[in-house]
């Protein structure tokens, strides 16, 4: 494992949940209108760097199996960083991926954002060109590269910090094992404006919901289950899924329903930040 004694760098890459998902629109470009309330666990990812003659990326941990044979975001964030700095040197990268692959959490858009983080620092970069390159590589990387609980609008990439009392909250994330592709769930969104995301975002919803569940029923079944725990404040689906979130009114609460998911599904108990 990468240690700092030896130069490397090590930034978390957390996981991404969002609390609340209202879709308002599709445009002409094929991205939808989003309000949303982003949220950031204290668990995720691993991102390490030490600074080398290219840039070159190795994935290890308990999900890298799931990227062999796709092209890293890493490495596009990488590219993107060093072309729009003009920096020269480049960066030895190690992903240790925790998050499974495809699942809503963001995994792969907080491994962009931590890789640009750390990036920026070990290249001693102005971090202005971190948050120029985040949202062309993707909706959700801006949010990431703050991983603060904030509001986003448009294609979800105007951020607005923002406070929403949940700060520390236990939470245990669940999902049933299959991979769900973005674009599809989006592509089968009915077109409903459904409203505003105003007041308290517990009222709002996921609108991802139905058709993620129209591709993979099983997610109704998650969302059953941990509905149905002990001192669960609210479960919603996080993103495009698969994977749903439980918010629990104590660690202790969260643990007895972490301890009890089925072996058949994979889950991470953790806090928000
Ligand atoms: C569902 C969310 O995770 C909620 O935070 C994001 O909106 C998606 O973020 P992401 O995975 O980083 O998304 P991208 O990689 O930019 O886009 C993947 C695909 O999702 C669809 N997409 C994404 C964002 C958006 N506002 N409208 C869309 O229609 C597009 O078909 C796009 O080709
Ligand atoms: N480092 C990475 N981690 C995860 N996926 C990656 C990575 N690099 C490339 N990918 C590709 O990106 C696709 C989307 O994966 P990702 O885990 O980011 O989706 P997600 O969790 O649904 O994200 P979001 O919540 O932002 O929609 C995968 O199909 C995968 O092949």
């Amino acid at each position: 494992m990468p240690r700092p004694e030896d130069g490397w760098l090590r930034e978390p890459a957390p996981a991404k949940i969002n609390l609340a998902l209202h879709v308002r629109g599709k445009r002409d470009d094929g991205y939808h209108e989003l309000e949303t309330l982003f949220a950031f666990c204290t668990d995720g990812d691993w991102v390490s760097a030490i600074v080398d003659d290219g840039i070159s990326i190795t994935t290890v941990g308990p999900f890298a199996a799931a990227l062999k044979g796709h092209d890293n975001i890493i490495l596009k964030a990488a590219n993107a960083l060093r072309e729009a700095s003009g920096h020269r040197g480049g960066a030895r990268l190690m992903l240790d991926k925790r998050l499974p692959v495809a699942s809503g959490i963001g995994g792969g858009s907080a491994d962009a954002a931590a890789a640009l983080r750390l990036l920026t620092g070990l290249w001693g970069i102005d971090p202005t060109h971190a948050s120029e390159v985040a949202p062309d590589l993707g909706a959700d990387v801006p949010a990431c590269l703050l991983s603060m609980t904030s509001r986003g609008t448009g294609s979800g990439t105007t951020l607005v910090e923002e406070d929403a009392g949940v700060s520390g909250d236990a939470v245990l994330l669940v999902n049933p094992g299959q991979p769900v592709s973005t674009a599809a769930v989006f592509a089968n969104w009915d077109g409903q404006d459904r409203g505003a995301l105003d007041g308290d975002w517990r009222e709002g919803r996921n609108d991802l919901e139905a058709p993620a569940i129209a591709a993979v029923p099983e997610i109704g079944e998650v969302l059953d289950w941990l509905r149905n725990r002990e001192g669960v404040d609210i479960a919603r689906m996080s993103g495009s899924g698969a994977t749903c979130f439980a918010l629990f009114d104590s660690d202790a609460a969260r643990d007895t329903a972490a301890a009890a998911v089925p072996d058949k599904w994979w889950h991470l108990a953790s806090n928000l930040r």
